[in-house]
């Protein structure tokens, strides 16, 4: 069995009558990495300040083991072990990137020439050369959050809690960061990541457990949680009014849009399955002009398990189409 770098047993917070998480487990295995995927508000940031050792949790929760320590037992050694970087940032404005790097290193008790050798190190690894003599306040979104990791990398933690690490940033910073990201879990880190972007766990995250009412709603990886609700279809769009009304004839059961003289079927967008329409609609001499596959993405997901009255935007959505 693979070691767990994260492994926690009911863990249980509330504030004051507000129940935020209500005893959830979580087990990550290591040099994987795992995505907290929940609402605004749903409780992503308080496990991870407990999982840090920033939060006490309620009493009554289960064992938690970071690294293999006790949290409750040896909080140090778990932060030994941890970096954690997000939405509390510890990048101080007023100094340079480079003063910020030796800050960290001085923090973990470096020699100032293996702090120096560090900080240039993880400064150019993180492309902040030439920014490096600025104070950090004029560097930009992106630059902040890379210039963030870098200084949690400083003590070389085997575990890194990243909290919401890309809100705010344009995409191409935000590729950056998912491809520094699949750095850190190449050379064996563990990440903990929480977003609110489905793409971005459907991306990067190995298991990916969705919060909800305090509560783990689903938990598995992008593919499984995809397979956890119906909405695959093929949509068939006809110029041919004729052509429209043949189709719906030999298809048998289907949604109609007269107006758009389009068809929609339930369908796993399997090639067997696909196969089967296109010879119904062969057998009955008919074509259609366009043909669309839509497979369940983690929005889906997200949407089913988390509220079902707001999805904005949506028309395709195969709730609304399933008659
Ligand atoms: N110190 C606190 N005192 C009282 N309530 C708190 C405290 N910290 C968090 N909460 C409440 O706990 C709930 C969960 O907050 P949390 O920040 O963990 O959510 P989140 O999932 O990280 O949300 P977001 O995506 O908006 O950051 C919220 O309702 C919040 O108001």
């Amino acid at each position: 069995m693979t070691d767990l770098a994260i492994a926690a047993n009911g863990l249980r917070k509330s504030y004051g009558d507000k129940t935020v998480l209500d005893g959830i487990d979580l087990a990550v295995p290591e040099g994987t990495i795992f995505s907290l995927l929940g609402p605004n508000g749903a409780g992503k940031t308080t496990a991870v300040k407990i999982l840090s050792t920033l939060v006490s949790p309620d009493p009554g929760t289960g064992g938690i083991h970071i690294g293999g320590h006790d949290l409750a037992s040896a909080p140090q050694a778990v932060r030994a072990s941890i970096g954690v970087t997000g939405q509390f940032s510890a990048v101080d404005g007023l100094i340079t990137g480079e003063e910020n790097m030796l800050l960290m290193a001085d923090l973990h008790h470096l020699s100032k020439g293996e702090g120096r050798r560090v900080a240039a190190e993880l400064l150019e690894r993180f492309d902040l050369v030439e920014a490096a003599k600025k104070p950090a306040s004029t560097y930009s979104g992106g630059m902040k959050r890379r210039l963030d990791i870098a200084m949690t990398l400083v003590g070389a933690p085997r575990i890194i809690f990243l909290d919401e690490p890309t809100t705010g940033l344009d995409p191409r910073s935000r590729h950056t960061m998912w491809q520094i990201i699949r750095e850190l879990v190449s050379d064996g880190v563990t990440v903990f990541l929480t977003t609110q972007y489905l793409e971005e766990a459907d991306q990067l995250a190995d298991r990916i457990a969705v919060l909800n009412d305090g509560r783990i709603a689903a938990e598995g990886t992008a593919e499984e949680l995809k397979r956890l609700i119906p909405g695959g279809h093929v949509r068939l769009r006809f110029t041919d009014p004729a052509a429209y009304r043949g189709a719906a004839l030999a298809l048998g059961e289907v949604t109609r849009d007269d107006e758009a003289l389009a068809l929609q079927l339930p369908s796993d967008g399997s090639q067997r399955e696909l196969r089967a329409v296109l010879d119904r609609l062969d057998a009955a001499g008919v074509e259609a002009d366009e043909l669309t596959v839509h497979t369940p993405d983690l929005d889906d997901v997200f949407f089913a398990l988390t509220d079902t009255a707001a999805r904005p935007g949506r028309t395709d959505q195969p709730k609304e189409t399933a008659r």
